[in-house]
């Protein structure tokens, strides 16, 4: 079966003074429809370029990004997006801030409906209570909920999510991977998650994709075999360990860093 989202041989480079900058050269990446793709990577290897193809943002130099088997050209209504920053608007109201894309995706949809839409969504991430607060009123954990609200209330196939979680607490940040485990049981979308956290990775991705060094190509990609229902429990397991164990020597190799030989 084809991939949902499939990039094969892509190249890219920035302009900048100096010349072109390679920043990806020979990036592969297939994700079958429905599941869960983490992408880790040295700082600064292109990761973010990678997300900026997927939906469009921009196009490869050379090579393919295709999303259900047709080429991506430019942006699309079915792609949501989440990043390390979650710009809410502070002048609207959570619930308002969460309607929002429904807004520009489906302008004929009733307000009862996209409320209704919204107040499931909300309800689902555990803030009930709160749609009627301002961004500034929710913690920062709260804010990233409703941003994820947000990224599926139009009810995209693929979601892109940059770092979503990376300036949350490590406690708020575990809070936030069971809530995502639970959207995803709950919502039918083929996610890439963009992440500088192993575990973060391991506990929410059916396959690890690890990119070498700029200019990043598909380094290794790892099949992470743990029951989709997963609890935080099993990040203890020898077999988690020997996951993020062979993870580590992946991101050393990548960054051209030599890799100890364990006794
Ligand atoms: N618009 C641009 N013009 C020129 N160079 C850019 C542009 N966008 C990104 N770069 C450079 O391309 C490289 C890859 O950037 P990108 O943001 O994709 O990396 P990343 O892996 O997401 O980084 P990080 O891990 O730090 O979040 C970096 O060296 C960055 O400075």
């Amino acid at each position: 079966m084809t991939p949902l989202i499939e990039i094969t041989g892509v190249r890219h480079a920035y302009a900048t003074e100096a010349g072109p900058l390679p920043v990806l050269d020979g990036l592969e990446l297939a994700v079958p429809e429905g599941e869960f793709c983490a992408v880790v990577g040295p700082s600064g290897c292109g990761k973010s370029t990678l997300t900026r193809l997927i939906a469009g943002l921009m196009r490869p130099d050379a090579g393919e990004v295709r999303l259900a088997g047709e080429r991506v050209t430019g942006p699309r209504r079915s792609v949501g997006m989440a990043f390390q920053n979650p710009v809410l608007l502070e002048w609207r109201t959570i619930l308002d801030n969460v309607i929002l894309p429904l807004e520009i995706v489906a302008p004929r949809m009733a307000r009862r409906d996209r409320v209704a839409r919204a107040e499931e969504l909300l309800s689902m991430v555990g803030l009930e209570g709160f749609e009627d607060k301002r961004p500034s009123e929710l913690s920062g954990g709260m804010r990233q909920r409703a941003s994820l609200c947000r990224s599926i209330v139009h009810k995209p196939s693929v979601l892109i999510l940059d770092e979503p979680f990376g300036a949350l607490d490590a406690f708020t940040r575990e809070d936030l991977w069971q809530t995502m485990r639970d959207l995803r049981a709950a919502e039918p979308f083929t996610t890439v998650l963009i992440t500088h956290d192993l575990r973060e990775s391991v506990f929410l991705g059916d396959q690890v994709v690890v990119l070498s060094g700029r200019p990043a190509r598909t380094q290794h990609v790892m099949r992470v075999d743990l029951p989709a229902d997963r609890t935080l429990d099993v990040m203890y397991t020898p077999r988690v360990g020997e996951m993020l164990h062979l993870l580590r020597d992946e991101i050393k190799i990548a960054q051209g860093r030599p890799v100890e030989q364990s006794a």
